[in-house]
């Protein structure tokens, strides 16, 4: 049988897999975490992978030539909710760091950081309303206002004052304001290093940093005629429109992602 031209965005989701199913072995599949395969909680602790997600991503990674979780998130977190799966790599904090050969490989240039980011942590805790929830991740700190809305431009005040007097980065999300190292590094690099000699790739993303991953995907296809990049958006009432319109695709939650994976795999 002859095979499928590359389809035309926006695609169809059925012509999508027919394209990647015909592709497999130089086919891709990148994940962020909360919002995509994790539904949102309060709680940034307790948030955990909808029960069908871990079963499909084994699955796809037996069929396609690589899947990946891209998150916000620690390696050291991704691993207490994926440790079972053996065939999915994790890339951590925006890049920072990998999960590679069983051990956790982090940026050099982002390592002398650890401290000053202890440090802003502590006074985060210190210095805010004890309403803002403030999560340590080694190499950032993420100021939440989930359960306080009304303290989202204390915490984005407090959080830009930080970042002008230390040279820290600053980045926004879903009721999340997050410092990191002024590191060259986020989730459109990851994947525009992850996509090199493969064919075609797919990521699924639900807040803005993701967007950086579908411009990824944009490019390289603007220079490659032969490569096939779809993006997938997963609904959410945080991020307005941005996230979707950027995509080729929308599914309304984590749920519908594991349901839209299982059937897709049908057609390999
Ligand atoms: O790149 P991701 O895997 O999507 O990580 C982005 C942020 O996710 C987490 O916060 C978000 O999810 C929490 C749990 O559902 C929710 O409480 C919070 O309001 C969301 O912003 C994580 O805690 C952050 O560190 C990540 O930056």
């Amino acid at each position: 049988m002859a095979e499928s031209a590359r389809p035309i965005h926006p695609p169809t989701a059925d012509s999508a897999w027919r394209y990647t199913a015909e592709q497999a072995a130089r086919s891709r599949f990148f994940f962020d975490f909360d919002g995509v395969l994790s539904p949102v909680t309060d709680d940034p602790d307790a948030s955990q992978p909808v029960a069908a997600a871990l079963g499909v991503l084994e699955d796809l990674a037996a069929k396609v030539d690589r899947v990946a979780i891209v998150s916000a998130r620690p390696v050291s977190f991704l691993r207490t909710r994926f440790e079972s799966l053996a065939h999915v790599d994790l890339y951590g904090l925006y890049g920072l760091e990998v999960w590679h050969e069983g051990r956790v490989v982090t940026e050099p240039t982002a390592e002398p950081w650890v401290p000053a980011m202890a440090d802003l942590a502590e006074r985060a805790r210190a210095e805010l309303p004890s309403e803002i929830l403030v999560e340590f991740k080694r190499l950032s700190v993420a100021l939440h206002y989930r359960t306080a809305p009304q303290l989202a431009d204390e915490a984005g005040a407090w959080g830009h004052e930080q970042a002008e007097r230390h040279g820290l980065k600053i980045q926004g999300g879903r009721m999340v304001v997050e410092l990191k190292p002024p590191v060259d590094q986020d989730k459109g690099m990851v994947i525009s290093e992850g996509v090199k000699d493969s064919g075609c790739a797919w990521y699924f993303g639900d807040d803005m940093s993701d967007i950086k991953a579908f411009d990824a995907l944009r490019a390289r296809e603007a220079v490659d005629p032969e490569f096939f990049g779809m993006c997938v958006a997963v609904a959410n009432p945080e991020t307005g429109a941005d996230v979707s319109v950027a995509a080729d695709l929308t599914l309304e939650s984590p749920a519908a992602v594991a349901d839209f994976l299982t059937d897709g795999l049908r057609r390999f």
